[in-house]
């Protein structure tokens, strides 16, 4: 079932285009990671999702409601992890929760037993009686998201979660969204963290200078793309001549790009998910070449991500 739709929606500030005719829909119960470089529009999207910000052109649909006509209906059903802190850091932890809690209209016991769940959630429960002020990056990050979702909403959007905060702050604020997503909450993630968004996400969206320029599953977006793949083998003791003939044979077969010989080690380059390690191992064979080991390293998110824009993901 459709949860999100973004239809075509566009945003200006003055000349500049920051969001330009971006459409995507979220089925329930996906972890949507938005990757993009600085200035990309994902912050500006995420601010339309959530109506923070107008929508220029096009509209946003919740759960089969529209942002621009039915705003409380639709913010109802958002959380919003923002990028900066929204917290007050001289009322206690759960106060904070609170606060965001009657915002969204919860009250008396319902309230009450949210925010507990919601600082349980984060793993703050121990310490919800001190302030914000006392807490590290990390743990403030935590109660940001506790004051999120204490409204149980339905789909959640994380504005890089996880900037500037250590490395056990952010397994558990990944855990927590794994457990948020088992437990039924559709994610969006937006982070420059590759590897993150690479572990955590069901589905990613590029997007580059206002537009989704790519959208898929990891593995599909590395077919869209059509990267290859390397080769890494690592020989042992055999003579410069007998290398010499097995990497002329690798050269001429159909299936290999491109062969560097490395010291102990040749590189090849393969189009991606081709099967043809056993021909190599075959050629390698017949010139009595020994492998130690062989590694094939598929292209990283990061590489997909070069490939699509030319940028890197960190200016
Ligand atoms: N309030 C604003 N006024 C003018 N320009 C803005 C405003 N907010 C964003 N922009 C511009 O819109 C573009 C998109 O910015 P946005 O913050 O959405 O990008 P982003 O992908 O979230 O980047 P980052 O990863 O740095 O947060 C940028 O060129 C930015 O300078």
């Amino acid at each position: 079932m459709t949860i999100l739709k973004v239809d075509q929606i566009i945003k200006r500030f003055n000349q500049h285009v920051a969001v330009d005719h971006l459409s995507f829909q979220l089925e329930e119960g996906e972890i949507y990671g938005l990757l993009g470089p600085n200035g990309a529009g994902k912050s500006t999207t995420i601010q339309m999702i959530v109506g923070l910000l107008p929508i220029d052109q096009g509209d946003i649909w919740v759960d089969g409601h529209s942002v621009k006509n039915a705003p409380l209906r639709t913010k109802a059903s958002l959380g919003l992890v923002p990028q900066d802190l929204a917290l007050y850091e001289q009322i206690s932890a759960r106060d904070n929760v609170l606060f965001f809690g009657k915002l969204y209209g919860l009250k008396g016991k319902q309230l009450q037993e949210q925010t507990d769940e919601a600082l349980a959630r984060v793993g703050l429960t121990e310490r919800q009686y001190d302030k914000p002020a006392s807490f590290s990056g990390g743990m403030k990050r935590r109660l940001n998201i506790a004051c999120a979702i204490a409204h149980r909403p339905r789909i959640i959007i994380m504005d890089e979660p996880t900037v500037g905060i250590d490395p056990h702050s952010r397994n558990h604020i990944l855990e927590s969204v794994r457990k948020l997503n088992e437990d039924g909450s559709t994610i969006i993630y937006t982070s420059h963290y590759m590897e993150e968004v690479s572990a955590i996400s069901t589905r990613i969206g590029i997007m580059n200078e206002g537009r989704l320029i790519a959208q898929g599953t990891e593995e599909e977006l590395r077919q869209q793309i059509g990267s290859d793949d390397k080769v890494l083998v690592e020989i042992v003791s055999v003579t410069d001549q007998q290398v010499s003939e097995a990497v002329v044979e690798l050269k001429r077969h159909p299936s290999v790009l491109q062969v560097t010989e490395q010291g102990t080690s040749l590189e090849l380059v393969l189009p991606h998910r081709e099967e043809s390690l056993q021909d190599i191992l075959f050629i390698l064979s017949k010139h009595s070449v020994s492998v130690r080991s062989i590694v094939r390293e598929q292209p990283s998110l990061e590489t997909l991500f070069l490939t699509l824009t030319g940028r890197q993901l960190r200016d």
